[in-house]
């Protein structure tokens, strides 16, 4: 069984994240000659805003970075392989493999802060579930591959991105060339309800420029605290209808619909039509197994890691 693996990013390595990464090559491997010089040659041929990933020769003891204007070029220490899976985190496919590769979606999930954000993609990408509130600084990745009907696979880039970066400088970058956005809130929190209209807004903004545009879902989540509710389900509904966006209730302790709102945001993106069957399928709920975890303990409980990846940036 695979193990999850924490990628934090090397401090030489420029804040990528947001920019549209295009490109990704073998280019260097086998060189012995200077990778930043590689770096430059590419950076030089790039369109504004664009990122490029090359894998240097192994000997290379640390990733380089180029900047020219908006564009960035990274040269990743390591294998190919390393560089194909740090540039993975980045949406970046190798040319020549990005017609075998899954269709990547980056998803983005956004919303107040301890709405359940964290918890909601790491019951999707790990089924995991910790009780114990960790604040997430800056945002978290996570790759995980999902099925949908007529044996597509696609890998959902999932960016769990901090309560706290509302009105940040960072977040429209985070944003920016979203497949989908899931707006979370706390069914027992109405403050997190009221504030989204101001991520929803900021959403908006940040893709006005974008070709692509966002498929957007409300998810309502901690539905497992029904007995505190604040926010009526009709205000929910209401929110959906008047804006364009999917609906849903979910709960992350117990996995209620988790897995469904994932899998219902990349249909629409595929203009896929998900029938009964497959929606009660991925409805299942994961039972929580909930522990008290001391003070000095990780939260989470990794039950089943396969085909997921986290990578954090701060
Ligand atoms: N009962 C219940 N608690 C939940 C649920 N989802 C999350 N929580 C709890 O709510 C708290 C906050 O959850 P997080 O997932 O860390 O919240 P977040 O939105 O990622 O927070 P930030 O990192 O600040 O943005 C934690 O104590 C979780 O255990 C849920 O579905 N039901």
């Amino acid at each position: 069984m695979a193990t999850a693996t924490r990628h934090r990013q090397d401090a030489t390595t420029p804040p990528v994240i947001g920019l549209p990464v295009l490109t990704f090559s073998r280019e260097g491997k086998g060189l012995r000659g200077h990778t930043e010089n590689i770096c430059k040659l590419k950076c030089q041929n790039l369109a504004p805003g664009c990122v490029f990933f090359c894998s240097p020769y192994p000997r290379f003891t640390r990733t380089t970075s180029v900047r020219r204007g908006s564009s960035v070029c990274v040269c990743v220490r390591g294998s190919y392989r390393a560089a194909q899976q740090f540039g993975a985190h980045f949406g970046v496919m190798s040319d020549s493999e990005e017609d075998s590769q899954d269709r990547q979606l980056k998803i983005v999930v956004i919303g107040d802060g301890a709405c359940g954000k964290t918890s909601l993609t790491t019951r999707f990408a790990q089924e995991a579930f910790g009780k114990q509130y960790k604040q997430t600084i800056g945002l978290d990745f996570f790759l995980k591959r999902i099925s949908l009907p007529g044996n597509l696979n696609v890998t959902l880039q999932v960016w769990d991105i901090g309560g706290q970066t509302l009105g940040g400088k960072m977040l429209d970058k985070y944003v920016y060339g979203a497949h989908g956005v899931l707006l979370v809130y706390d069914i027992t929190n109405y403050q997190s309800f009221e504030d989204l209209e101001d991520w929803f807004s900021m959403v908006k903004k940040a893709n006005e420029e974008s070709d692509i545009q966002p498929v957007v879902s409300l998810i309502g989540n901690k539905i497992d605290l029904e007995h505190m509710r604040t926010v009526k389900a009709d205000k929910h509904q209401r929110f959906c209808q008047e804006n364009g966006l999917i609906s849903q209730f979910v709960s992350a302790k117990t996995g209620d619909s988790v897995y469904l709102c994932f899998q219902r945001v990349a249909a629409e993106i595929l203009g896929i039509k998900l029938n009964k069957a497959e929606i009660e399928q991925s409805q299942r709920i994961v039972k929580a197994e909930l522990v008290d975890y001391p003070q000095d303990e990780g939260p989470i409980r990794h039950e089943n890691n396969q085909q997921s990846k986290i990578c954090s940036v701060q």
